[in-house]
């Protein structure tokens, strides 16, 4: 069982880049379902997410050709509408075929993604989003089946601003016949991109990035060529890891106007961020003053960063409250933290961190993909060696992080 060791590694130093965002190229990559011409992508992070999208879309029908962090993508025709149980259950994003299956051909059956170590996270919305643009939809034992005889663009109001509700409405919407206004839609950076991403592909789609956006329908899309965002998630785990280590670490690669809550809580905390045109730099002597965090809908502060400031906090001169809002499950770190001295204690929605400077290495499981990068944090500000299983976790969101850390001083390795 493949395992990650870590040493304490104070004062790390140096800089590290950080690859093409997760959560962008995700609905990226299925929307080049909604062409049957060839879609380029740069700066594509080869993650385990990745890797099982692209293989869900040559289920599908996909040419996928691999090169140097380019896909190129071409969808002729679309072999199947179902989406294969094996693929859908690995991992949430793969929900996001749905729309552009449905779009595409008028019909698609898509296996339920199921909840996770974070919670439940149902798909309702999704499937009331299909159901406003004329699609007649079935929860079934454990797939939803869509039909359509032609998407009709309607007004559709999310009761939650869900990231992945508005993406697959944005896609199934493009290619509907007329508008769709969609209301309290999440405003992620990643859904700008999509956003982005469709308009080069001839789609009409304003306002993405606001809570509303407007969507006119198109009868075709075409082929395009386009650079994925950095990932605003790896590069705020690198900079609380600069903090949490009193390193000097540049972070490069990064649109700081995407990380302005990360920035504010870490220069609460104590450091210096010095934000640069495309570099962020992380000046901390490891004093870490105590910090309140809620968690929100971008752009309040992103639960995806909840994990790495608790292994931060878990050092701090005082007592820290972090609430959860976004996730009902998504505290499960905070007992892997406790094994190496964090002292927290979970009330409902909230953790209340009582910072304790003695912290020691010791064996720990990462729960999901940032209570993984939450761990390695911890284990390079605690006395001693960690033992971190169940990397599949951490693989599945951050490219080679084992190199990058070692670059910038970091005693850390793999062991099988
Ligand atoms: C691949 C990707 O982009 N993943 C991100 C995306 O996940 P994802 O798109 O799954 O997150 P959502 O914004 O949809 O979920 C937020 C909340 O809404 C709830 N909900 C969502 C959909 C729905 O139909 N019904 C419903 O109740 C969820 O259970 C959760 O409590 O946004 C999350 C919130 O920023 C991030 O943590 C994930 O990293
Ligand atoms: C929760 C996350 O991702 P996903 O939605 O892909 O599970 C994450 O990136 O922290």
């Amino acid at each position: 069982m493949e395992k990650i060791i870590v040493r304490k590694s104070l004062g790390l130093n140096g800089n590290i880049r950080v690859d093409g965002s997760k959560n962008a190229i995700l609905p990226i990559l299925a929307a080049t379902l909604l062409t049957d011409e060839e879609c380029i992508i740069h700066d594509v992070p080869y993650l385990e997410d990745v890797q099982v999208m692209c293989k869900l879309l040559e289920s599908l029908g996909a040419n996928v050709e691999k090169t140097e962090n380019t896909l190129k993508i071409s969808v002729k025709n679309i072999k199947t509408c179902e989406a294969p149980y094996e693929l859908i259950s690995k991992m949430r994003a793969s929900f996001l075929v749905m729309g552009p299956l449905l779009a595409r051909c008028n019909s698609a059956k898509v296996y339920m993604p199921g909840g996770c170590a974070i919670g439940t996270r149902p798909i309702d919305l999704h499937l009331k989003g299909f159901k406003y643009l004329g699609a007649e939809v079935k929860s079934e034992s454990g797939y939803v089946n869509a039909v359509t005889e032609k998407l009709t663009g309607n007004d559709i109001y999310l009761d939650f601003p869900s990231v992945g509700a508005t993406e697959n409405i944005i896609m199934a919407a493009s290619l509907a016949v007329g508008e769709t206004i969609l209301e309290n839609a999440a405003e992620e950076p990643e859904i700008v991109d999509l956003a982005n991403f469709l308009n080069s592909m001839g789609a009409n789609i304003i306002g993405a990035g606001t809570k509303t956006i407007r969507i006119k329908g198109v009868n075709k899309l075409h082929k395009t060529e386009h650079t994925i965002i950095p990932d605003r998630i790896e590069a705020g785990t690198y900079m609380v890891l600069a903090a949490a280590t009193g390193g000097n670490v540049t972070i490069e690669n990064v649109v700081s106007s995407h990380l302005q809550p990360v920035i504010a809580k870490l220069r609460e905390a104590g450091a210096i961020v010095e934000e640069y045109d495309d570099k962020i730099k992380v000046v901390s002597n490891g004093n870490i003053k105590p910090v309140d965090i809620k968690t929100l809908p971008y752009p309040g502060f992103p639960t995806d960063m909840q994990a790495q400031f608790m292994a931060m906090l878990a050092i701090a001169e005082g007592t820290s409250i972090i609430h959860e809002t976004i996730f009902e499950n998504r505290f499960m770190h905070a007992s892997e933290l406790s094994r190496m001295g964090a002292n927290v204690k979970i009330e409902g929605s909230s953790a209340i961190l009582k910072g304790s400077s003695k912290l020691s290495g010791a064996k720990v499981k990462a729960t999901d993909l940032r209570a993984g990068a939450a761990l390695i944090i911890e284990g390079l500000i605690a006395d001693g060696e960690t033992e971190i299983t169940e990397v599949y976790h951490i693989k599945r969101g951050y490219a080679n992080i084992i190199e990058k850390l070692q670059n910038i001083g970091a005693n850390i390795h793999y062991e099988e």
